[in-house]
């Protein structure tokens, strides 16, 4: 058999909340596929399924049918131990929260997925990740301690520092203002051209998806559209037009 040219791909996937007349279809008999490597952002108007659509896909939760893929691995055939396992350590995760543990310094934040997952950290690597999130003087910090911006660059470090296959993002500057929300976009950018990540981020924002190599539109748990190299004018109106049949 081939190997899977996807990073993460979705084929046909459904998920139900609910049964019943109460039951919601967050999403429809989604298919995607997600190039390694790339940057790609998930954009709808409220409701459509993004956040669905992301879970599914780092396998936080299990979609009622169909298939989710990383790489050649079926999700849906692993039990909750190896899901949780995989995720740890082929999956990294940015919230719009951000997230970390505020009893943990910097680093061992940082650390942290290594330390769950039992692997050792290797030292040039982390070097290099502390210097691309540009963290090296605060290392023994608290997250208390830092800016908002600050603690978005903890948790990429912390995403990055396991290697994974994919770094999914919800909101990731949701919490920002424009100009922090800038640079953390640029360091996501950053990680996918020079360190080869693959990154799929969740964002309401234009400006933010014209930073990634393609966005998916959802509308009412389908995807309803496409673009590559997206621009924040062409995402606006498309997302307006997706607003007014919402
Ligand atoms: N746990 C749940 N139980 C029941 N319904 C849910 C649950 N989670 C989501 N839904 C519903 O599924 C649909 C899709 O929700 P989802 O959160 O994926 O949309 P979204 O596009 O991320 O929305 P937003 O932009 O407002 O965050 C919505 O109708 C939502 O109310």
């Amino acid at each position: 058999m081939l190997a899977n040219r996807y990073a993460v791909q979705l084929t046909d996937v459904t998920k139900r909340y609910g049964e019943g007349p109460d039951a919601v279809l967050a999403l429809d008999r989604v298919s995607a596929g997600i190039e390694p490597g790339t940057f790609t952002a998930v954009m709808g108007p409220s409701g459509s399924g993004k956040s669905t659509f992301l879970h599914c896909a780092a396998g936080l939760d299990r979609p009622t049918a169909g298939e989710v893929r990383l790489g050649d691995q079926d999700l849906s055939a692993l039990r909750e131990r190896r899901l949780t396992e995989l995720r740890r350590t082929r999956i990294g995760f940015v919230f719009q929260a951000f997230n970390l543990l505020p009893s943990l310094t910097v680093e061992q934040n940082i650390l942290l997925p290594l330390r769950l997952a039992g692997r050792q950290s290797e030292p040039d690597w982390l070097r290099h990740i502390v210097g691309a999130v540009d963290l090296g003087g605060r290392l023994t910090r608290y997250p208390a301690q830092l800016s908002g911006g600050q603690q978005q660059r903890v948790a990429i470090a912390r995403a990055l520092v396991t290697r994974p296959e994919v770094i999914f993002a919800d909101e990731p500057t949701g919490a920002l203002d424009p100009e922090t929300a800038r640079d953390i976009l640029l360091l996501l950018r950053q990680a996918v051209t020079d360190l080869h990540q693959t990154v799929v981020m969740v964002t309401h924002d234009p400006v933010a998806a014209a930073h990634t190599d393609q966005v998916l539109f959802l509308g009412a748990g389908r995807v309803v559209d496409g673009m590559v190299t997206p621009s924040a004018d062409r995402v606006a109106e498309v997302m307006t037009g997706l607003r007014r049949v919402a």
